[in-house]
């Protein structure tokens, strides 16, 4: 990091992407707001569909705001306010007659900590399916709950206790649990809130390599403290700094030749 070359400060917000592929994710003049508190300025940013984005910075920098901005989650704050324009895939998100519940079958979300529901293995996968009316039959219930564990790489490890209480499971088979609760509406989306945040790193590293097999089925958008989490499991990073988005790019070009100096004072540990 030392032969980093001399950088200029970029404009206080980022510009309007111009992006190669096609986004799964816009947004355009982001401004989030708690009360008087200006907490996202300005955002515009590109997600690309079926590949992870990690969004870092140094923390109250925005990172969960903005993420909690794409499915919505953030109407939950009465004091919150999101002006400016998110699209999935075209559609407007902030649109008055948006169905928010299934908005957020679109666009699953897993937490920092992981929060099964005080359920068994079985149902904390089959509930989601069951109330969006996804399945037909307990056969097909039964098809979609095996393969949600499979895909979040759990089925093996929980397939005989599936009646046992899905809170009975170590930090990360709870969090591949929530994972597996996610991809069983199948959504296009899943954010991710430091989702390794609580977990050992052995728990982690699975959780890593889960998300690897998963951006080939979804979009995914993960708030990490971790550089090196992000720099493993990313294809492009997003830096926030006091509410801005500082810089977007390849994850490489972020972590080895920044354009901006705030980025680059962070990746090298300058400040944060
Ligand atoms: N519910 C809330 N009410 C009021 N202010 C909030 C609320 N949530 C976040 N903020 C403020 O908005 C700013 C951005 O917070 P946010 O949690 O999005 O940052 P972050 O980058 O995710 O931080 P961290 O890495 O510590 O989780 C901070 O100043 C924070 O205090």
């Amino acid at each position: 990091m030392n032969s980093l070359p001399t950088f200029e400060t970029t404009a206080a917000t980022t510009a309007v992407p111009t992006a190669a592929v096609h986004p799964k994710i816009t947004g355009r003049n982001v401004n989030v707001f708690y009360g008087e508190k200006h907490a996202i300025k300005d955002v515009n940013v590109d997600i690309p569909e079926r590949s992870v984005m990690a969004f870092i910075g140094p923390s109250g920098c925005g990172k969960s705001t903005f993420l909690r901005c794409i499915n919505r989650m953030n109407d939950t704050i009465p004091i919150c306010r999101v002006t400016g324009d998110i699209r999935i895939d075209e559609l407007d998100i902030y649109d008055r007659n948006l169905d928010v519940v299934q908005l957020r079958a679109r666009v699953g979300m897993v937490f920092q900590k992981p929060n099964p529901f005080p359920k068994s293995i079985y149902e904390n996968v089959a509930y989601g399916p069951r109330i969006h009316g996804l399945v037909k039959s307990k056969t097909d219930l039964d098809e979609v709950v095996e393969t949600a564990l499979k895909k979040a790489s759990l089925w093996n490890e929980v397939k005989d206790r599936l009646q046992e209480s899905g809170t009975g499971l170590s930090g990360g088979q709870q969090q591949r649990l929530c994972i597996a609760r996610a991809i069983a509406v199948s959504p296009e989306v899943i954010l991710m809130d430091e989702p390794c945040s609580a977990l050992d790193p052995i728990a982690t590293a699975k959780i890593e390599e889960l998300i690897d097999e998963l951006k080939q089925n979804f979009t995914i958008v993960i708030v990490t403290h971790s550089m090196q989490q992000a720099a493993r499991v990313s294809q492009r990073t997003a830096f926030f700094h006091l509410g801005i988005l500082v810089e977007e790019g390849a994850t490489d070009q972020i972590f080895t030749n920044p354009v901006d100096t705030r980025t680059r004072d962070y990746i090298t540990g300058r400040f944060g």
